[in-house]
């Protein structure tokens, strides 16, 4: 049987009926790394807070690591970095993590080892004795992912963990939420930063205007709409004309003297051979065809572009 950490039923928190997010019912299997994306306004911190316990659903289930969301069990063994959250700036970071473990309850003789250890983990070692205030972003985001691995969680909630960080830090994050997924670690990532989730995500899920629009492996969904890259030596006809039904888009990329390089987008897996055929069939010498792997952007924008196209037919069927 499949071990998920999170499992909803139709989860929605709305506020006065309204916006939050609505019947959400995913699963996320235990030592995945899982990005939750979509734009801003879209709901995911409104989900993760009410996985949290820290709103109460409107409607729906949840269970989170075998318990009911919102009892303490369900909360024990996870770790939360919300968004830019400000941190008494007063404090040094080692005050801010002694605090914090004095909060979840690590026994006063592992603290101090165990800070060292999570301080070391994010990059901060030598730094931690500063005071927050003369933190940059940067360090405020890795003092704050320190935190959250302070009880060693099973389950671990990062709210747009990179947005602050520049390109070193970021990828620095990058290995970080590896090598916790090595550990065995599941981690709920929210970002509407796609090129940074495309590295490191297992799972997707994609949230649009409160609803989930799909989930799974990413690399899988990357699926729906094949493409590949031909590059053909045209002899006086036109790539583009007289292509099978299944060939549902062409864009040229590039004309050269003696080939033309399209980009061909299929309607399903399978259709490379009977594709060549065709083209074969005319006379067009094919020098290249190559796969082209979509990028998360491409998916997300695609499930999103489709849901609000149907979201459009609703509308103007309940409106004729
Ligand atoms: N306390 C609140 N009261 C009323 N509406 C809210 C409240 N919090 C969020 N919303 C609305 O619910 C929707 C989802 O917001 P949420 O913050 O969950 O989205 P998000 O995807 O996390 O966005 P971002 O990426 O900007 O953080 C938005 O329309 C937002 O305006």
């Amino acid at each position: 049987m499949a071990d998920y950490v999170i499992e909803t039923w139709d989860l929605t928190k709305q506020y006065d009926g309204k916006a939050g997010c609505k019947n959400i019912t995913l699963q996320v299997p235990r030592g995945s790394v899982f990005g939750f994306l979509g734009q801003n306004g879209a709901g995911k911190s409104t989900f993760v807070r009410t996985m949290l316990g820290l709103l109460h659903p409107t409607g729906g289930k949840a269970v989170m690591l075998g318990h009911p969301i919102g009892s303490e069990e369900s909360r024990q063994k996870v770790g939360y970095l919300p968004e830019l959250f400000r941190y008494p700036d007063w404090l040094t970071g080692t005050q801010l993590l002694e605090h914090h473990a004095e909060l979840c309850g690590l026994p006063r003789a592992e603290r101090k080892t165990v800070i060292r250890d999570v301080v070391a983990r994010v990059g901060m070692s030598g730094r931690e004795k500063e005071r927050i205030r003369g933190f940059s972003k940067g360090m405020q985001q890795r003092i704050g992912l320190a935190c959250a691995l302070l009880s060693d969680p099973e389950l671990i909630f990062l709210d747009e963990p990179t947005s602050a960080l520049d390109p070193i830090g970021r990828k620095e994050v990058r290995e970080l939420i590896a090598d916790l997924r090595d550990q065995g670690k599941t981690i709920f990532l929210n970002s509407h930063l796609l090129s940074e989730m495309e590295s490191v995500c297992d799972y997707v899920g994609i949230i649009h205007r409160g609803e989930l629009v799909v989930h799974g492996e990413w690399r899988k969904l990357s699926a729906v709409l094949p493409q590949v890259e031909i590059s053909v030596e045209i002899k006086g006809q036109r790539f583009a004309e007289d292509l099978p039904a299944f060939a549902v888009g062409t864009e040229l990329m590039r004309r050269d003297a003696d080939q033309e390089r399209w980009l061909v987008t299929l309607d399903q897996e399978g259709r490379v051979p009977a594709l060549l055929q065709t083209l074969m069939a005319r006379g067009a010498a094919v020098h290249e065809v190559v796969r082209k792997q979509q990028s998360l952007e491409e998916v997300f924008l695609y499930w999103v572009q489709k849901k609000e196209g149907e979201a459009n037919v609703a509308h103007h069927e309940n409106h004729v």
